[in-house]
């Protein structure tokens, strides 16, 4: 049988391609990317439909057409296969990845090194104040792409730390904080934003931003907003629902394990 012929090769061959279609999802999923491949996709099948059913004209025009996409893919989707390439390239496989995770979970170590009751210490109280914040978590994907936008930074993280820079009158409370171990590395920084159009209304840029990052990286966001105090959690480009801040350290100390 066929099946016993499969090689190591062959496996590792559909592991990579699971991995390049779990990306290339990451990255067009809630974007207008997706009605892009799909308008490409009923483009193809109609050029295979009227070759078929032998219409000359339609299909010679649709064949033109399809002959050069892939110089057209590559103009209307460049800006995703730049931020692909950056989200392969910027990969940290190593820093904190799944190996290096069972190897300490081996040897009883299971304390994130981020400080996670201080920050959220922080968002409980800038929501009593009404106060404003976007607090990105790093996890295995390198942020460097997204950081750039913003100021380098090398804080230790602490709740004080965090009130003052989210304070409204504070020079660095604009946009995005990026939080590497238990560290403060950037601030200001300016986040790709989701265009999921599920999201609620109620929630503006801050949130979209959140949604946006985390679901191009791995990296977790919390937002306290500004109009209703209200502390929101963001993963994979989804709200996680918790019901009291105890349950939400224990849900970030976990996805940071
Ligand atoms: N792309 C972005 N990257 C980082 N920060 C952003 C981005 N867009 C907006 N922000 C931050 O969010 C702030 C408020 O935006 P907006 O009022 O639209 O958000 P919101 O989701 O409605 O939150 P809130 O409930 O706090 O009002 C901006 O002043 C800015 O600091």
């Amino acid at each position: 049988m066929d099946i016993i012929n499969l090689r190591f090769l062959d496996v590792l061959d559909i592991v990579f391609v699971a991995l390049l279609l779990y990306y290339l999802y990451k990255l067009v999923k809630g974007t207008v990317a997706v009605n892009i491949f799909i308008g490409i996709v009923i483009i193809y099948l109609m050029g295979s439909l009227t070759q078929l059913l032998q219409m000359e004209l339609l299909s010679s025009v649709l064949g033109e057409f399809i002959g050069v996409g892939m110089f057209a893919l590559i103009v209307v989707f460049q800006q995703e296969i730049r931020k692909f390439l950056l989200m392969i390239g910027s990969t940290n496989f190593t820093q904190k990845g799944k190996f290096f995770t069972q190897l300490r979970f081996l040897k009883g170590d299971l304390e994130t090194s981020t400080n996670v009751d201080d920050i959220i210490s922080a968002c409980e109280i800038m929501g009593q104040t009404y106060t404003g914040a976007l607090i990105i978590i790093q996890k295995n994907t390198n942020l460097d792409f997204v950081k750039n936008s913003g100021d380098d930074m090398n804080i230790e993280l602490n709740q004080p730390i965090i009130e003052s820079i989210f304070y409204k009158n504070s020079p660095l409370h604009d946009g995005a904080m990026v939080i590497e171990d238990n560290k403060i590395t950037a601030t200001r920084v300016i986040l790709p934003v989701s265009n999921d159009r599920s999201i609620p209304l109620r929630f503006g840029l801050r949130h979209r931003a959140a949604v946006g990052i985390t679901e191009k990286t791995d990296a977790l966001a919390l937002v306290v907003s500004e109009e209703t105090g209200q502390i929101s959690y963001i993963r994979d480009g989804e709200f996680v629902m918790f019901e009291s801040t105890d349950e939400l350290i224990d849900r970030i100390k976990e996805d940071l394990l």
